[in-house]
Order: C-alpha cells, then sequence, then structure tokens
C-alpha cells in the first residue's frame, strides 16, 4: 500500500495544524497550517478558520509568503495576527513581525502597529478590545524610539557580541540578549489614528517570562511568571499582576520550594488558575499541581489534590463553576472538568488522544479542542462537555492514510511496575512474516509518547516494514507520582530496565524477527540510547540524537545548567553517566547531532564521536574505516526543522538501519555530496 509516508517527498509535504482560538460568540475557530513554501526548504503558516457548527469547510484566511502567527480574537470580533508580510502602505517595504488586523466584516487585513524589534505573540481581553504584545527591547532602551535607534546602530556597525551579567545566556537555540522580554500595551486599539506601544513593565527588567502570560476578562490585569536570579546562577519563577492603569507590578506567589506559572483567570474576575511546579532536588522528583488563587489576597487552594495526575488549567465553564484542565494519561491526554468547589475530576474525553487548546463555547455546552494521537496528526474537533461525544470539525486538511495499525501492550518492570506502550506494526506483520522492529525511546526524561510527532514519525518507518515500539519507562508522566519518583536520580536504573522489560516482550511476540531489533532515542532518549549501548548487545545498531554522552561536563554546558544541579548528585552523574561504559560498547552507532542545539549542546555529540572512534570495541580500522557513523547539522538545533534536513534525517536513519539490522545496503541522498 502507498501513504504519504512512503515517500519522504509527500511525508514533509503533508499540512501541520497547531493553536486553536475561539472568538467571544463562539461562532468563529481560527487555526494555523504549516506548508511547504514554493521551494521546500521551510514552512510556511496561515490562518485557517474552521466552523464550530462542522456545517462548513474549513476556509484559509491570510495567505502571504512570511506567513502568519499568532492569532487572537478582539473582544469586538476583529482577528489580530502577527506577520512579517510587508506594508502595501508602506514604502521601504521593510519586512518585519508586525500587528495585523482582520476585519469581522470582511475585506483585507491592514497593519496595526509594527516596530523594528518586532514582537513574539498577542494577548486579548475576552471582554474588551485590550492588547498586549510580547516583544524583546534592549535592555538599555529608554523607550520604542530609543530602542528603534540602539537596534539600528547594532546592525549597521555589525557588533553580535553581548555583554553578560547573569545567567542564563542561551536558550534552546537563541542567545538572550542584549534585548529582553517585555509587554507592551497597544493603545487606543479601535481609535482612527496608528497605535502606539506602551512598555507595561520596563523596571522588571530581563525577568518577565512571557510565554504564559494572561490578561483578566475586563483587560485590566496581566498575569505573567517573572523570573528571580537566585545565587549560584540559579532561578525560580514567581507569580506576578501587572495593573495597566497604574503599571503597577504586585509579586502573587513567591517561595523558594515552587515555580509558577499563570493559567486563566475566572469569568468574574475573582480567581486565577495557576501552575505550581515543585523545585526538584537530587532526592526530590518534580510534581506539578493546580492551584487555585483568589483575587482579593487570600490564599491559594489546591484542587484535585487527590487525583494523581497533573492537571493543566485550559479555560473556565463560563459560570464560574469548573476548570476545563488537560493531563497526561496513560498514553494521552483527556480533557477532564474540575469541580472549584469540591476538586473533583470528571473524564469527558473517553479516547486516547492527547488534547490540547480547549476553548469553551459562551453556553458552556462545547468545547473546542486540537487533539492528535499515533492515528492521526492535530486536528480541531468539538467536544460535548456533558456527554464526552467528540466530533472531528471539517479541518484543512483530511488524516492521511497510515501503513499499519496500532496496538497498546503491556509490560512488567522488575519491581511488579506495568510499563505501557504503543506498537506501530506494518502493514502485514505476522506470525508467517516477522518484522524488524525498534525501539523508540522518548526525551524529557519527564514525557510521555502520547501525541502525534513530525520529527520522530513512527509511520515512516512502518512504511519502510519496521515495528515500532513506543514505551512509556520509569520517569514518564501520564501513571501517576510513583512512576517519575522511581526514576528519578537514576536514570539508569529502573528507566533502563523498564524499557529492557518491553523490550523482551516486543522480542517475544511472533510477527516480530528479534533478531533484527534496533534501539534509537533523542535528547534524554539519545542519553538512553548510549546507555542501552554501554550495556547491552542485544540490539543490532543504535540511533542517538541530540544525546547526552558525559554527564560530568554536561551540566556545565547546557542552557539550563540550573535545572541540571537539581536533577542529580555530582556522584550520581558519574554513577549515570553513559561514557564511562564507552570500553563495553560493541554495536554500530549512528550518532546525530546539531549544532546550534544549546541544550543539549554539540560538546556531547562531539566527545561521543571521538570516544566511538577511539575507545570503543569497533573502533575505526587502520584505512578510517568504521561501522559508527556521525550525521552532523552544522545550520539546525535540538531539533531538525528544516524539511529538507528531515529527510537527510530519515533517510540516512533508514539507510544505517538496513545496512546494520537487516544486512541491506541504501543509496544515500545525493544531496550529501559521499
Ligand atoms: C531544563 C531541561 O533540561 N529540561 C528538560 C525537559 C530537557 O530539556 N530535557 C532534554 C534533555 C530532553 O530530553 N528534551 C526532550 C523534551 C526532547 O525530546 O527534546
Amino acid at each position: 500500500m502507498t501513504t504519504p509516508f512512503s515517500s519522504l517527498e509527500d511525508f514533509v509535504a503533508l499540512p501541520r495544524l497547531s493553536g486553536l482560538v475561539l472568538n467571544r460568540e463562539g461562532t468563529r475557530l481560527v487555526t494555523s497550517v504549516a506548508t511547504l513554501d514554493p521551494k521546500k526548504t521551510a514552512y510556511q503558516s496561515a490562518l485557517w478558520e474552521i466552523d464550530p457548527s462542522g456545517a462548513e469547510p474549513a476556509r484559509r484566511l491570510t495567505r502571504s509568503s512570511a506567513g502568519e502567527s499568532g492569532a487572537a480574537f478582539l473582544a469586538g470580533g476583529d482577528l489580530l495576527f502577527t506577520s512579517a508580510r510587508p506594508d502595501p502602505e508602506d514604502a521601504d517595504g521593510e519586512k518585519r513581525p508586525s500587528l495585523w488586523r482582520l476585519p469581522a466584516t470582511g475585506g483585507e487585513a491592514s497593519l496595526l502597529v509594527t516596530r523594528e524589534g518586532g514582537m513574539s505573540g498577542v494577548l486579548t481581553a475576552a471582554e474588551a478590545d485590550v492588547v498586549v504584545l510580547t516583544a524583546d527591547a534592549l535592555a538599555g532602551s529608554t523607550g520604542e524610539e530609543d530602542d528603534a535607534e540602539r537596534r539600528k546602530a547594532r546592525k549597521d556597525s555589525g557588533v553580535a557580541a553581548i555583554l553578560h551579567a547573569g545567567y542564563p545566556v542561551r536558550y534552546w537555540d537563541a542567545d538572550l540578549g542584549p534585548d529582553e522580554p517585555r509587554y507592551l500595551a497597544v493603545t487606543d486599539v479601535d481609535g482612527d489614528g496608528r497605535p502606539t506601544l506602551d512598555d507595561l513593565v520596563p523596571s522588571a527588567r530581563g525577568g518577565l517570562r512571557n510565554a504564559h502570560a494572561v490578561l483578566s476578562p475586563d483587560g485590566r490585569l496581566l498575569f505573567s511568571s517573572l523570573t528571580v536570579p537566585e545565587e549560584l546562577g540559579s532561578q525560580r519563577s514567581v507569580l506576578v499582576r501587572v495593573d495597566l492603569a497604574t503599571r503597577e507590578l504586585s509579586v502573587l506567589l513567591d517561595d523558594r520550594e515552587n515555580d509558577y506559572t499563570p493559567g486563566p483567570v475566572s469569568p468574574d474576575g475573582r480567581y486565577l488558575a495557576v501552575t505550581r511546579d515543585r523545585r526538584t532536588t537530587a532526592e526530590l522528583a518534580p510534581q506539578s499541581s493546580l492551584l487555585l488563587l483568589p483575587l482579593d489576597g487570600g490564599e491559594p487552594r489546591q484542587l484535585a489534590a487527590d487525583w494523581d495526575r497533573w492537571p493543566s488549567p485550559e479555560a473556565w465553564l463560563p459560570d464560574g463553576s469548573s476548570l476545563v484542565a488537560t493531563a497526561d494519561d496513560d498514553g494521552g491526554a483527556p480533557v477532564v472538568v474540575i469541580d472549584v468547589a469540591t476538586g473533583a475530576v470528571r473524564r469527558v474525553t473517553e479516547d486516547t488522544a492527547a488534547y490540547s487548546d480547549v476553548r469553551v463555547s459562551p453556553d458552556g455546552r462545547t468545547a473546542y479542542a486540537v487533539r492528535s494521537s499515533y492515528l492521526f496528526p492535530a486536528e480541531v474537533v468539538r467536544i460535548d462537555l456533558a456527554t464526552g461525544a467528540t466530533d472531528r470539525l471539517q479541518n484543512p486538511a483530511e488524516r492521511p492514510e497510515l501503513p499499519g495499525t496500532l496496538e497498546r501492550v503491556e509490560s512488567v518492570g522488575q519491581d511488579g511496575q506495568a510499563v505501557k506502550s504503543w506498537l506501530v506494526l506494518p502493514e502485514g506483520a505476522s506470525a508467517d512474516a516477522p518484522v524488524p522492529a525498534l525501539l523508540w525511546i522518548h526525551g524529557g526524561p519527564i514525557g510521555s509518547w502520547n501525541a502525534w510527532t513530525w520529527r520522530w514519525s513512527p509511520w515512516v518507518m512502518a512504511a519502510r516494514g519496521y515495528a515500532v515500539l513506543l514505551p512509556d519507562p520509569a520517569l514518564s508522566t501520564g501513571y501517576g507520582q510513583h512512576m517519575v519518583d522511581r526514576g528519578w536520580g537514576s536514570w539508569g536504573a529502573a528507566p533502563y530496565t523498564d524499557l529492557m522489560a518491553a523490550t523482551d516482550d516486543l522480542v517475544a511476540r511472533d510477527d516480530i524477527d528479534g533478531t533484527r531489533v534496533a534501539a534509537m532515542g533523542g535528547s534524554f532518549g539519545g542519553y538512553m540510547a548510549n546507555w542501552v549501548a554501554g550495556h547491552t548487545a542485544r540490539f543490532a545498531a543504535i540511533v542517538t540524537h541530540a544525546s547526552l554522552w558525559a554527564l560530568d561536563q554536561f551540566g556545565g554546558t547546557t542552557d539550563a545548567a540550573y535545572y541540571w544541579a537539581r536533577e542529580m548528585t555530582p556522584e550520581a552523574m558519574l554513577e549515570n553517566s553513559p561514557h564511562s561504559h564507552i570500553g563495553s560498547i560493541d554495536t554500530p552507532m549512528l550518532v546525530i547531532h546539531g549544532d546550534k542545539d544549546y541544550r543539549v549542546p554539540i560538546g556531547e555529540g562531539l566527545r561521543l564521536w571521538y570516544d566511538l572512534l577511539s575507545a570503543s570495541k569497533l573502533p575505526a580500522n587502520e584505512h578510517g574505516v568504521t561501522p559508527h557513523r556521525f550525521l552532523y547539522f552544522p545550520d539546525e538545533n535540538h531539533w531538525i526543522l528544516k524539511p529538507q534536513h528531515a529527510k537527510i534525517w530519515y533517510s540516512v536513519v533508514e539507510a544505517f538501519l538496513a545496512s546494520n539490522v537487516l544486512g541491506e545496503e541504501r543509496e544515500l541522498p545525493r544531496e550529501l555530496g559521499l
């Protein structure tokens, strides 16, 4: 059977949907869809409207080569978005992310406000036409004009240097500084002239973390995390409120044991949902809980404390009686409703999909959300909140046909703990025709294989005849606090033995050829692939992507050293470091790393590569021929994002597996120049 997963060209061209907003009346849904640009070397996103009733087909709203994102409805009904498209009324045609407004009544979008430094997001209030932009401003700038001048001076002189006095200095793939996050209020949104931008809290320099900010329904208050520096390069996230009229900033929740992130404000403006994340120590695993914070100054109260899951607040019911939340749960992430008075949790969606971006209709009966699973990529659905009945709305794209089937399987860890996995089986797998298999190890390690992924698509491998096992070992979310606790600080113990228990059951199946099995993982999954390499010879090949190799050096170079310092003691780092076992590795390894990976810096990949060539049981021979391979991406980060590089990634992985697992040679992509 030919599916879009058979050809990498077709696979990278599948549309990718994300995000969802609903207008105040509950009559318009807008989502974002990324597709390949004409050169097929980047993704372009466009906004699409989806009919909440399900009657009409999805309709494309925007079209430009620069793409559009950051959709947000004004209370009055117009749609805002950000785009670096040129303004037809601007003679110089400078392209920078600007704020655009698409009238609810139809017609063309027009530019609302622009700035030299661009913008990263848009916040709107539910009941008032109040808009706040999240954007970066140069640390020393005194206002928008000054910021623009300083940026120009930096650009014109070609200076890229950044002088730091604090930590962190990088984040994932971005250099931090000399600009810093700010909240810019857009003044006079509905006036006749072009609005101006007003920096709400220039005094909170460097500390506003704007990824999770929210506005109160009346638009008078903004809630955000504020990052407070601590001694020894550490930091904490405290919860703050900013009064938009007075610019006064008040700290609402702050202690050294927890980080706080704001959730939605109740419809009456009296309560804020808050996520509290316990700060870890070498002995104390992470734990996430949901709080209800009275905004009149009362004490916060934990909601759903008896529910052994980590709820993430999404929305309020309009009458304020309940919060709608999602939580990782047994290989999915369902929608639940949490009664605010009693804390009782009621599961709403019954399928095994993972839900996000939940929006509630004005009458409180219906929710709309994005969901995905290993059976389908992200799609927009309508949920009956009383019955849980869930309908797929008319989406911008159909679900792609899959080259196989999906099963839920269960193994038992050494301590008796159930270890659950998704198992993707290629078409035709049977006792008469057992198939080769891949063990895929997820990253985090706090996470779960519970949603569709484009970067690690098991269906691409299923289309090439492999079964793929996706296990959730110790440290995975969705199985209760004990599942996380039992792996904390000892990555090489229960997480490893759980994975081996799952592999034992995999190879015992009569539809799997247990002699042709490989292991693969990225990030923490790459750490574990390296650990596996040093502890067993049962796999025919190992693929390790963006992996942690030498825990003695990792903590000093990752972008979040303070986080890592709270993960293990120095002794545990040495005890659990894969590099100590280099002398035992006699499995061919494919090492993959991006130079712009600041989370797991390239030094890990470089040291692993050199160690493999110089000290593994399978070193290069005197002619320099080695069974190992190093796929290096000079301009990618922790993830391989460019479509042309994704194709190289899958092609090289497939060729390496074919050679070492199947004993077959594949032609490598011409673009590699070999
Ligand atoms: C600060 C920090 O280390 N956070 C972790 C969530 C993290 O980034 N872990 C990476 C090593 C990792 O495994 N990342 C996962 C999420 C991935 O798949 O990239």
